[in-house]
């Protein structure tokens, strides 16, 4: 039964205010009265409709230009939670987080998306709040053939689809937090590695892994150019800025999140990047309850456990938004941009020219000289 606190704020906002209250909401706080919705045929509705996954699609637009034909590129987010309890054999977990995730993608191959991004570490329980690292450390693969590579290379082929697989990687016994990213032709083109590391409160993820050493790449694939910045790193703006810099027309944020580590931060940081750096922001967290046994220091067993909230959410460079996916359902976010909007957003408001990069240039070598 759905209680309160599973709605989103735009469920609770559009059951509490009147079709012109909302539409006024809207224009203000979104930029737009109505978002372009994208149909779905009813086969693919009334599939997720039957599984209980939450699905909707948006399109932005950009203005018509002279020189340049539209940059239409579909993309799709997806959040799901983990499927058998953390007891269980790794094999048996990501197995069968294998199967629901498949069948997620299946749907978004239907509704046509051409780059899909999923979940911060998606093919295994989020174990890093327990402390422990040996018990978990075969969901630990490798980037480039890893299982979860292996996996996902061949949907990508089968589906002419970039994917984003965000893993926890072991490269030679160092881990990272990693995002694979394969292209449409199912190779494994790079990798991206998580730059900030949460060390606050259950989130203390410094003794798992090493804090990125590969800057902010950009990946020029067939349909976008896109990077990463995972999870934590949201709350950097700098860490935003250079992936802009580098020439990201969209950035996926995948995420792990608790509404006790600042949900009121997340509608507002990723939204605020792609105003700020003129690109397409896509955030992304995982649902549900993932319950642990841990041993304690005293050979006792406690048990830790965490709520994710979901609500992966598109943002546009000219700060639209959609609305967010659920707080507790699995579910696909389709989004239709033009990426021309990037341009046409920075050009519009005089970005390039007022940035003042160089200024902050001096200023920052003088920082970091103290
Ligand atoms: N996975 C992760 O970095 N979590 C930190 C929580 C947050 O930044 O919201």
């Amino acid at each position: 039964m759905e209680t309160q606190t599973d709605l989103t704020l735009d469920e609770i906002i559009k059951k509490n205010l009147n079709p012109a209250q909302l539409e006024e909401y809207n224009r203000i706080h979104y930029g737009t009265k109505n978002l372009d919705t994208l149909r779905l045929t009813d086969d693919l509705t009334s599939k997720c409709k039957e599984k209980g996954i939450d699905i909707a699609a948006y399109s932005f637009p950009a203005g018509k230009e002279e020189l340049r034909e539209a940059r239409k590129v579909k993309i799709g987010l997806i959040q799901h939670s983990i499927i058998l309890p953390t007891d269980k054999s790794v094999t048996e977990q990501r197995n069968a987080i294998f199967r629901k995730v498949s069948e997620l993608i299946d749907i978004a191959a239907s509704a046509g998306v051409q780059i899909l991004c999923l979940q911060e570490t998606w093919s295994m329980p989020f174990f890093l709040c327990t402390g422990e690292k040996e018990r978990w450390s075969e969901f630990a693969e490798s980037a480039e053939d890893g299982p979860s590579t292996r996996f996902l290379r061949k949907i990508a082929e089968e589906n002419k689809m970039v994917i984003i697989s965000p893993i926890l990687e072991n490269d030679n016994g160092t881990w990272w937090n990693t995002a694979v990213v394969i292209d449409e032709n199912g190779n494994y083109m790079g990798k991206h590695r998580k730059n900030h590391l949460p060390s606050v409160g259950s989130f203390s993820e410094i003794g798992f892994y090493d804090p990125g050493n590969m800057g902010h790449a950009v990946f020029d694939t067939k349909y976008a150019k896109i990077a990463v910045n995972i999870c934590y790193g949201r709350h950097h703006a700098l860490n935003w800025l250079m992936f802009g810099l580098n020439g990201a027309e969209i950035v996926f944020n995948p995420a792990a999140t608790i509404s006790e580590f600042g949900e009121s931060f997340w509608g507002i940081e990723a939204r605020n990047a792609a105003i700020a750096n003129n690109y397409f922001t896509c955030s992304i967290n995982r649902v549900g309850t993932e319950v642990f046994t841990v041993m304690t220091d005293f050979k006792a067993k406690k048990t830790v456990s965490r709520t994710y909230y979901g609500s992966s959410y598109i943002t546009a460079p000219n700060g639209c938004r959609t609305p967010a996916l659920s707080r507790v359902k699995d579910g696909l976010l389709v989004g239709e941009l033009d990426l021309n909007l990037c341009r046409q957003v920075k050009d519009q408001w005089g970005f390039n020219m007022t940035s003042r990069l160089d200024m902050y240039a001096t200023e920052l070598a003088h920082a970091t000289n103290k």
